[in-house]
């Protein structure tokens, strides 16, 4: 950790630190290995099965619900913010002795054009909108153009914004390119907390999203993220960890936590609990809220919502009672 940096507070964001190249080229990733220890972590028992309830939870906790569908509309959008202010049936929360305001999710993930009517939806909460911008998904338009859809997604009262970078940047090797385009995301950005999405699938070695990873926290990302579900293959553990252990080193080097976001395909309850596992073992309970991990689901909580119930009840609810999410 660099010195003096020990006293860090908590909650004190990334600002960045100046490109280091040479720390870049010490970057490793060796497949097989990765695959490996991939592979060991869902069977490992961090999650005890009598603490499952409690571990769902806490991913409900963790969660940006997220509606990114060309057939969006402002009524999707108001149903999905009336589902994060009550993301669990209430007799749930009762059964499990759980107070109904300790539930709630992360955010709320939409277009950047939705951003108006979900931050009308979620008035009176704490919930916060964050809005893919950027060109998102592919991030194909230019940079002035980007930095334009930002500002008006803060302007419009999104409080965290999820970027796409720039694959090119990173394939071609262009790091400082890659650099340069994150710290005018960040500035854009200003008060509001920022995602950078790798599109890890379309980065062609998990070597780049470790070197990738550490660009983007160089620059001041307050996450790193995964994916944007638009892509061939979405979150995968194996990317995970490589970074997650960038993140790592990137605490060690510098004092700064950066958060995780994986994001894309995330489906099922069981799937949750291996990422809130991965956080645990690789980064440590400092990582396991909503302040450094958050998953990026349209469908996940529905699945969570029924294994709680099965919790409770010893069966799964009718279809009929958990709609939509
Ligand atoms: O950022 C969130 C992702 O786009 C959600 O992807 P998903 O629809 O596969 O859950």
């Amino acid at each position: 950790m660099a010195q003096g940096q020990e006293d860090q507070p908590r909650d004190e964001r990334n600002p960045g630190v100046p490109l280091d190249l040479g720390w870049l080229r010490e970057v490793r990733a060796n497949r097989s290995a990765v695959e490996r220890r991939a592979a060991t972590l869902p069977t490992r028992r961090t999650v005890k099965r009598e603490w499952q309830a409690a571990w769902l939870l806490r991913a409900i906790t963790c969660l940006d619900l997220t509606t990114l569908a060309g057939d969006d509309t402002p009524g999707t959008v108001r149903r999905l913010c009336a589902k994060a202010r009550h993301p669990v049936r209430s007799e749930l929360l009762e059964a499990l002795g759980v107070p109904e305001e300790r539930i709630q999710v992360a955010a709320v993930c939409v277009y950047h054009n939705l951003v108006p009517v979900a931050v009308a939806a979620l008035r009176g909460t704490q919930i916060p909108v964050a809005a893919v911008s950027t060109g998102f998904p592919a991030g194909q338009i230019a940079l002035d153009q980007k930095l334009a859809e930002i500002a008006a997604s803060v302007r419009a009262g999104a409080r965290e914004i999820d970027v796409v970078i720039s694959r090119a940047h990173v394939l071609t090797g262009n790091w400082q390119a890659l650099y340069d385009e994150v710290r005018a995301f960040r500035i854009a950005c200003g008060e509001a907390h920022m995602k950078t999405i790798l599109a890890t699938h379309e980065l062609a070695t998990l070597r780049n999203v470790g070197m990738a990873s550490l660009v983007c926290m160089m620059a001041g990302a307050d996450f790193i993220k995964t994916s944007t579900g638009k892509e061939a293959v979405n979150a995968t553990l194996p990317v995970g960890l490589v970074m997650t252990r960038a993140i790592r080193e990137y605490y060690e080097r510098t004092g700064y936590r950066v958060g995780l976001k994986p994001a894309g395909g995330i489906r099922s309850a069981k799937t949750a609990l291996d990422w809130l596992i991965l956080m645990k073992e690789e980064l440590g309970d400092e990582w396991l809220s909503g302040r450094l991990f958050r998953i990026g689901a349209s469908g996940l909580l529905s699945d969570i919502e029924r294994q709680l119930s099965y919790f409770v009840t010893g069966h799964y609810a009718a279809a009929h009672y958990n709609p939509l999410v």
